[in-house]
């Protein structure tokens, strides 16, 4: 089983065990694995009833190549659910997630949706999250913040772009993205770390969602899906 149907498999089971024909306005993540949720979605919403907020700009191309409506997270705060990837998944069901540099919207449009849906494949989950962090950051604060992560403990990085642009990447809002490595975070301590980087002058947002994840549909190498929920809501 390839891991493009791991996420396959992951991606149609959460709509088809989450959408209600009640649903009106729907939340889309950013990667590789919502392509799957937003293919699955057009299948289903015929009658395109439908409106669709995106979190990046690949998710606004994405629902308008599927021919959905496309709504914005200034217009529908109210979102009836919001399905998203991940880049790792914890016992506890926080998440890392920014690993596109979407983190911003993404948690903006979770924190507005009613049921928030992570959608990913097996490499995904593990009993504590340990890679990086990504933080997205105010070009000019980048420095003192670098310093304040060291103060946590923290070993941050700037994002740089690659071959594909002389220098770091910047994010849609025009920011750059700090990837900060704090070893491994037992579940308990995800949240306080959060609140504490938040805090820093300069940090626009961080990539870390804890709490917000009601279930986390993860697509098995066996071609079967897992369903992770939130330990409150088990
Ligand atoms: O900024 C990007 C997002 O947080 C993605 O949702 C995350 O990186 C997972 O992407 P993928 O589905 O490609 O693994």
């Amino acid at each position: 089983m390839s891991t493009e149907n791991a996420k396959k498999n992951a991606s149609y089971a959460a709509v088809d065990q989450n959408l209600d024909p009640s649903h009106q306005v729907v939340g889309i993540g950013s990667g590789t694995t919502i392509v799957y949720v937003v293919e699955r979605l057009a299948q289903l919403d015929t009658e395109r009833r439908l409106v669709c907020v995106p979190t990046s700009f690949q998710a606004r191309e994405l629902i308008l190549s599927h021919r959905l409506h496309l709504g914005r997270v200034d217009e529908y705060v109210d979102i009836d659910i919001a399905f998203d990837g991940a880049d790792e998944i914890d016992s506890d069901l926080n998440l890392i997630k920014g690993g596109g540099a979407c983190m911003f919207l993404e948690k903006l449009v979770a924190s507005c949706a009613r049921k928030f849906i992570v959608v990913a494949d097996h490499r995904k989950s593990s009993v504590a999250l340990s890679r990086g962090v990504p933080l997205e950051v105010v070009s000019v604060a980048h420095k003192r913040v670098f310093l304040e992560l060291e103060r946590l403990g923290g070993r941050p990085r700037l994002r740089d772009a690659g071959d594909r642009k002389a220098g770091p990447v910047v994010t849609d809002h025009g920011n750059l993205v700090v990837d900060c490595e704090f070893g491994e975070i037992r579940p308990e301590r995800v949240a306080e770390l959060d609140v504490k980087i938040k805090a820093l002058v300069g940090v626009v947002e961080t990539g870390f969602f804890p709490g917000m994840a009601h279930k986390a549909y993860i697509g098995l190498e066996d071609g079967t899906v897992r369903v992770q929920k939130r330990r409150a809501a088990l």
